[in-house]
């Protein structure tokens, strides 16, 4: 399977979702429906054949519809057939009716409801095409009559239908909506964190920066940049396991010794950054000391000698001109650390 494929279980779970909410919204339907259509008929004293074909649609047709969707290969397209009869049924009904107009006004509607919600426009032109065709198809069995009559029998067995099915598909579209912003909601989650360090990424890094310097015009906050010293060594030596392993380890440090107001993020391969809000330099090297010796306790199973050191740049927000100045800064404090030995913290000084 190429690996850019969707996986498949997935995949059949939200048909198998979706041919379960049909199968339950059509047999709450067609039952709904049975009721004043019933009742017309039989007022209009129809023959046993439609009165057959109805029982048929009203409490087998739901049944068969779900076992055609779930025996073909392509269970969204049968379904989608299924909805084209429900549409030509709905049409052949309301002719049979005479085109009683309380029960055939509703059952329009709704039918013009469900559609549109579940498919907008397109959806809603072909089930109407269908419905003509039934109602064309059928209205000369009726005798091209409009039955005009509603008795009060027929008014009662149509409120159901008029009330409970609505209610029913509004619960409906709600759940696929509020499913829909779960979703949206993680997906958002999944672009602005890094999934192998569980850290905000550099996209939700740049948003944080510019609202902490746009924050920090009133109060002075630090930023500091940390880098993995001899990352490259690690890997060469002990694998790029080894590596990955202390890149984590970092990011939980990050995580557990920053304090509830402050941000730690990736930054970049082995860079990370902590946006420390309303501090001092003096406070921030303080934080940066401690996260060094934090580090310096991760060991490897390989080599027990092993220790990890950071390097760390911090500059404060005062007198730079926009949050990339700000981050320049911190980034150029650790490439002096780097440069004059590592394993300990420079600040950028003032702009
Ligand atoms: N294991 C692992 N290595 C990474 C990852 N991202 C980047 N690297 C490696 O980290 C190294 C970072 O390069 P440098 O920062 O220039 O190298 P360094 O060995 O850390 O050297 P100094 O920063 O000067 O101490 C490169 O060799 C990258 O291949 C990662 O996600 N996992």
């Amino acid at each position: 399977m190429p690996y850019f494929f969707p996986d498949e279980s997935h995949v059949r779970e939200r048909s198998d979702r979706f041919l379960r909410r049909m199968y339950l919204m059509r047999m709450l339907g067609t039952f709904l429906c049975f009721l004043p259509i019933a009742s017309v008929l039989e007022e209009r004293g129809a023959s046993w054949l439609p009165i057959s074909l109805l029982v048929f649609n009203g409490f087998v047709w739901p049944h068969v519809a779900m076992m055609i969707s779930r025996r073909s290969k392509k269970p969204n397209q049968a379904e989608f057939r299924n909805l084209a009869f429900d549409a030509i049924a709905g049409g052949a009904w309301v002719a049979l009716m005479g085109v009683c107009p309380l029960p055939s006004a509703v059952i329009t509607s709704i039918l013009i409801a469900d559609r549109f919600s579940a498919g907008g426009w397109r959806l809603l032109r072909r089930a109407m095409a269908f419905y003509c065709i039934g109602f064309i198809v059928c209205w000369p069995f009726s005798g091209m009559t409009f039955y005009t009559e509603v008795t009060v029998r027929t008014l009662w067995l149509t409120l159901p239908l008029s009330t409970l099915y609505i209610i029913a598909l509004s619960a409906a579209n709600y759940s696929i909506s509020r499913k829909l912003r779960d979703k949206q909601h993680e997906l958002e989650k999944t672009a602005l964190m890094d999934p192998f360090l569980g850290l905000p990424n550099r996209r939700l890094l740049d948003r944080r920066l510019m609202l902490e310097f746009e924050r920090s015009r009133q109060d002075l906050s630090c930023l500091m940049v940390l880098d993995v010293d001899d990352l490259k060594m690690v890997n060469d030596l002990f694998g790029r396991e080894a590596g990955d392993y202390v890149l984590r380890s970092v990011a939980t440090i990050l995580r557990q010794e920053t304090g509830e107001h402050d941000f730690p993020a990736l930054l970049g391969d082995d860079e990370f950054v902590v946006i420390l809000p309303g501090i001092s330099e003096e406070e921030a090297y303080a934080v940066g000391y401690r996260l060094l010796l934090k580090a310096s306790e991760i060991r490897l199973s390989q080599d027990a000698g092993f220790q990890c050191s950071l390097s760390a740049g911090i500059a404060t927000s005062r007198g730079r001109e926009d949050y990339h100045q700000w981050l320049a800064a911190a980034e150029r404090a650790v490439a002096t650390i780097k440069q004059n030995g590592k394993n300990s913290i420079g600040s950028a000084g003032r702009a």
